[in-house]
C-alpha cells in the first residue's frame, strides 16, 4: 500500500508509527497538524478500527479535525477533554534540547495550546529537522490582521534592537491573498538564520501587542521520534518516559516490513 513512498515519506510514517505505540487505551490525544502529523493520523486511525482503541482526541487545526473524521476518529474540544495525556505533533527544526520551531502548515497557535495542555508532547520528524541552533527555518509569528502593517514594523524593530541576523517579516501569502489561520489571523515568516536566543526572542515577539503567539516552542517538547528513510527510528527522549529515558533508544527499530502492508 505504501511500498512507493519517497524515503522522506517513509521516514515520516515510521516516526509516526512509533508514535502511536505510546497510545493506550482511555487516553485524551493532541492530534498535531501537518505531513508528518497526517500519518500519525492514519496510524492512530487504524489502531481505532482494528484494535477498538478507546481515545478522546483533539486535533489542532480545522485541517486535522477533517483527517480524523476521514479515518473514523471522532474529535473532541480541548475544552471538552479538559487535559491531555499526550499530544503527538510534527516540526519545522528541533535541536538537542528539544526547543521547536513550528507554525510552517500556520497552525502553531492551536498547537501550542494543545501541547501546553497535555502531560507530554511528542514529536514525531524525518531526520532532516534536526538542528544544531534553531533559525534556518523562517519562524512563524501570527498577528492579527488589524495594524498588520504596524506589528510588522514593531517586529522588525525589535529584531534591529536585539541584533539577529536577518530583520525581515514576509507576510505569508496563499497565492494572491494573505494566509488566514484557523483563528482569522495573519502569518509574518521571520527569516532570521539562526537564533542565539529562542527565549528572549519568544518573549520579546509575544509583548508585541498585535502578536498572538510565534512558533518557538521552548520547554515543551518532552520527546522527539526520528524516522529514516530506511524504515528506521529512534526516539531522542529528555523526560524519561518515553523508552527509559535513554537519549536514543531504539535506533535499531525498523518499522520497514510495515510499509508493504
Ligand atoms: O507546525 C506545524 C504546522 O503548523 C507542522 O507540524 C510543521 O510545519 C511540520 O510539518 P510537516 O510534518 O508537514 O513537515
Amino acid at each position: 500500500m505504501t511500498g512507493e513512498l519517497s524515503p522522506i515519506d517513509r521516514a515520516k510514517f515510521v516516526a509516526a508509527k512509533k508514535a502511536v505505540e505510546f497510545i493506550e487505551d482511555g487516553m485524551r490525544v493532541g492530534m498535531g497538524t501537518g505531513s508528518t502529523a497526517a500519518w500519525m493520523v492514519k496510524c492512530l486511525g487504524e489502531r481505532v478500527r482494528d484494535e477498538g482503541l478507546k481515545i478522546t482526541a483533539v486535533p489542532t487545526s480545522s485541517r486535522t479535525a477533517k483527517q480524523a473524521a476521514e479515518v473514523g476518529i471522532k474529535v473532541s474540544t480541548l475544552d471538552e477533554a479538559k487535559w491531555l495525556d499526550l499530544t503527538i505533533d510534527g516540526a519545522d527544526e528541533f535541536d538537542a534540547d528539544l526547543n521547536l520551531i513550528k507554525g510552517g502548515g500556520g497552525a502553531h497557535l492551536q498547537e501550542k495550546i494543545v501541547a501546553a495542555a497535555s502531560d507530554q508532547m511528542l514529536v514525531i520528524a524525518d531526520a532532516s529537522k534536526s538542528v544544531e541552533q534553531l533559525g534556518a527555518f523562517p519562524l512563524p509569528v501570527e498577528v492579527i490582521p488589524f495594524g498588520g502593517q504596524a506589528s510588522r514594523r514593531l517586529i522588525e524593530e525589535m529584531l534591529e534592537d536585539m541584533d539577529v541576523d536577518g530583520r525581515i517579516a514576509s507576510l505569508r501569502m496563499n497565492g494572491d491573498v494573505p494566509f488566514v489561520t484557523d483563528e482569522g489571523n495573519h502569518i509574518l515568516d521571520l527569516n532570521l538564520r539562526r537564533i542565539g536566543n529562542p527565549v528572549a526572542l519568544s518573549a520579546r515577539l509575544n509583548q508585541i501587542p498585535g502578536v498572538v503567539e510565534n512558533g518557538l516552542f521552548i520547554d515543551i517538547c518532552d520527546a522527539v521520534v526520528i524516522g529514516h528513510g530506511d524504515g528506521r527510528c529512534e526516539v531522542l527522549d529528555l523526560s524519561g518516559n518515553f523508552n527509559g529515558g535513554s537519549q536514543a533508544d531504539g535506533a535499531g527499530d525498523n518499522l520497514f516490513s510495515e510499509l508493504e502492508d
